[in-house]
């Protein structure tokens, strides 16, 4: 785990409200840069007279207050005092403004807040607190107006209300240790000259990167991360004579694996999407939560009404933004939002905000047949469900049945009842039925734009996991590809998304869909947010339309790491009314991917005798668990026996 996901984080703002406080942070930085450049070049020790720094605090509420009443009419009005706000960033060396310190002491209490979807524990807590009082003030104290939706306003009033305990909770000393940390930043920048920031040749690292007890220091790995950003962006003025930039970038890597706690292949991995200073936006970005945000169930009540009860009951809320009409931002709750009667009435959902989007993608219509390919545990099949006002019918699938429990679980809970939940290799399809009008494909992925909420997947991926991954979610691809009825009224339509930001699993899988299915494209997703896909990266070329599939990263929309791509099916292909299932498929994909060098002969391949320890402790246990002595029983012979009827099984098929 990363130094500051140990020391947990408080949830961050809503989306708009992360971007506006991202631009801001973004000048601010740069003009403590240059502060800081100039005042190493004229090597004079910087003084911060602490009142001073009360008046430049003064003056930058001041600027922000400007900055807010500059919001374009097109922005939702945010309220700087009311709202949450992420923590402070690691490499913003200032406090951006009072109203952020004050948001920062309001979201303590959301620290106990988790957004780990839908099967949070923590959201589950039976611990409900509601009683029959807080029902009935919702009768008798309607807070929204009779319209569809309610307004920005309306609830901010609400909110206000809320919140206003929290408002006073303005930490004083809390500002006073920032701008220590600030003076100190300062001195550390002025007596290690850029110049020397690596360690000398042929050394393993600088003696400084360790404390007294050998432990490392992450004060100085971080500043030294901080400045070698700074000289891999004005490499020329900037280096050290004879220092070339790729020292830098190693030192670099390293450094992200000691302070953030990333395996050395994933960090170089992560690092190369990006310029060096938003590669570190986005290490920082994964130590933090994003916001914990609901969606409402249209099948059971509309956002108005469930805002006003759960404003009602305690939750201080805000709507997403204007992309998302059922979505709500909870910023922090009186009862666990996982047990309220809402929740457990269907009413909403806990589903991260970048989840909405490939369902926005898809579009639904009533009366349609869809499959959900990889459905488990339902969080979008209900949105679409929803979507299409339980008209029509859903396949929802997944291929590991214990996950299909907890898809059922919400199905039920949500009230979908247009919804048929099954069970295979989606490799399966179109075998087992073809012809839907649109198909979602949430596919299986590495988990790399969710890091903020599992971090295990820092030190658990491998390059193995980058071509066995990809694999898969090809044939997934296709198979979903071949499975859509070209011929559909309005549909014809193919999502393919994941949570993950690796190209290989991506643009890379798309790009191949494009070639081996020539009778779809990729068309417009509709969706308002996010950026376009890459149509090259690091010397491998995409087809130019690749641009219209979405990339979110958590450092730009305060959403999970996300990638959306939308296709059309438009012409039928020889594989519509193709017999082969996942057997035969994988078989043929691995022939092709050998012959294009894709994959080496070990390819998820499993190590035999690992495999067989593995199988022979677990005939031991389940040997024990029926009440036999395993000492009794030859397991070896069991074992062939096992190996023979699998091995019958395959041929058989
Ligand atoms: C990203 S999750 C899906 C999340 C889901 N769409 C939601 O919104 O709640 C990927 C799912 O793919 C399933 N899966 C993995 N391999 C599969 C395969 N070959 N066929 C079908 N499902 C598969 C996993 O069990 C997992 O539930």
């Amino acid at each position: 785990m990363g130094r500051r996901a140990k020391n947990k984080q408080g949830a961050p703002p809503s989306l708009d409200e992360f971007q506006e406080s991202k631009q801001r942070k973004e000048e601010k930085k740069r003009q403590r840069d240059s502060k800081i450049s100039n005042s190493k070049l004229q090597n004079k020790k910087v003084k911060i007279d602490s009142s001073n720094n009360k008046d430049k605090k003064k003056s930058k509420k001041n600027k922000v207050e400007e900055d807010i009443t500059d919001i374009p009419d097109d922005l939702p009005q945010v309220d700087y005092d009311e709202l949450s706000a992420a923590r402070k960033s690691l490499f913003d060396n200032e406090s951006d403004d009072d109203n952020e310190e004050e948001k920062e002491s309001k979201l303590e209490t959301l620290d106990d807040l988790d957004n780990d979807d839908l099967d949070n524990d923590e959201f589950d807590d039976d611990d409900d607190d509601d009683d029959d009082d807080d029902d009935d003030e919702i009768h008798e104290k309607p807070m929204f107006s009779d319209d569809e939706d309610f307004s920005d306003e309306e609830i901010e009033k609400v909110n206000a209300a809320n919140m206003e305990e929290y408002s006073k909770q303005l930490d004083l000393e809390k500002e006073q240790e920032e701008l220590e940390a600030e003076e100190e930043l300062i001195g550390l920048n002025q007596v290690q000259p850029r110049a020397k920031i690596l360690p000398p040749q042929g050394e393993d690292d600088d003696p400084a990167s360790q404390t007294k007890d050998g432990a490392k220091d992450l004060t100085f790995i971080r500043t030294r991360m901080l400045e070698i950003v700074k000289v891999l962006e004005n490499f020329k003025e900037l280096s050290e004579e004879g220092r070339s930039r790729s020292e830098y970038i190693d030192q670099l890597i390293k450094d992200i694996c000691d302070y953030f706690g990333y395996n050395p292949f994933l960090a170089e991995k992560l690092f190369n999407l990006f310029s060096p200073s938003e590669a570190i936006e986005f290490f920082e970005a994964n130590e933090i939560h994003r916001p914990v945000t609901i969606r409402t169930n249209t099948l059971l009540t509309t956002r108005r009404n469930l805002a006003q009860a759960l404003v009602n009951r305690g939750v201080n809320l805000q709507p997403i933004g204007p992309w998302t009409k059922v979505g709500l931002q909870i910023f922090d709750s009186q009862v666990p939002i996982g047990a309220t009667p809402e929740y457990l009435s269907g009413q909403y959902i806990l589903q991260a905000a970048s989840s909405f989007l490939p369902v926005m993608a898809l579009d639904p219509q009533e009366n349609e047949r869809i499959l959900d390919m990889a459905a488990a545990p339902g969080g979008k099949t209900t949105y679409i469900s929803a979507m299409m006002k339980n008209t029509g019918c859903i396949f929802a699938n997944d291929a590991n049945k214990a996950r299909t429990k907890s898809l059922i679980a919400n199905i039920h809970r949500l009230n979908c009842t247009n919804t048929i939940v099954c069970n295979y290799d989606a490799r399966e399809f179109p075998k087992i039925i073809g012809g839907f009008d649109r198909i979602l494909l949430d596919a299986p992925c590495s988990g790399t734009g969710v890091i903020g909420k599992d971090q295990s997947v820092k030190t658990n991926r491998s390059p193995k996991d980058f071509i066995d991954i990809p694999h898969l979610q090809k044939q997934l691809l296709l198979s979903a590809i071949d499975s859509v009825d070209h011929m559909s009224t309005n549909g014809g339509i193919i999502v393919y998304s994941t949570c993950s930001v690796m190209v290989e699993e991506n643009e890379a899988v798309i790009d191949y869909a494009l070639r081996k299915r020539p009778n779809v494209k990729l068309v417009e997703s509709g969706l308002t947010i996010g950026k376009d896909g890459f149509t090259s990266f690091r010397g491998k070329t995409f087809d130019s339309s690749v641009k219209l599939s979405k990339r979110y990263y958590p450092h730009v929309y305060n959403v999970d790491g996300f990638f959306v791509a939308k296709f059309k099916k438009f012409a039928p292909s020889p594989f519509d009314k193709s017999k082969a299932g996942a057997f035969e498929k994988e078989k043929m994909a691995r022939e092709e991917a050998l012959k294009e060098g894709l994959i080496s002969d070990d390819f998820a391949k499993f190590d035999d005798e690992e495999d067989k320890k593995i199988m022979k402790e677990s005939i031991k246990h389940s040997l024990e668990r029926k009440g036999i002595d395993p000492r009794t029983v030859n397991i070896d012979k069991k074992l062939t026996n096992l190996e023979e009827k699998d091995e019958e099984e395959k041929k058989l098929k």
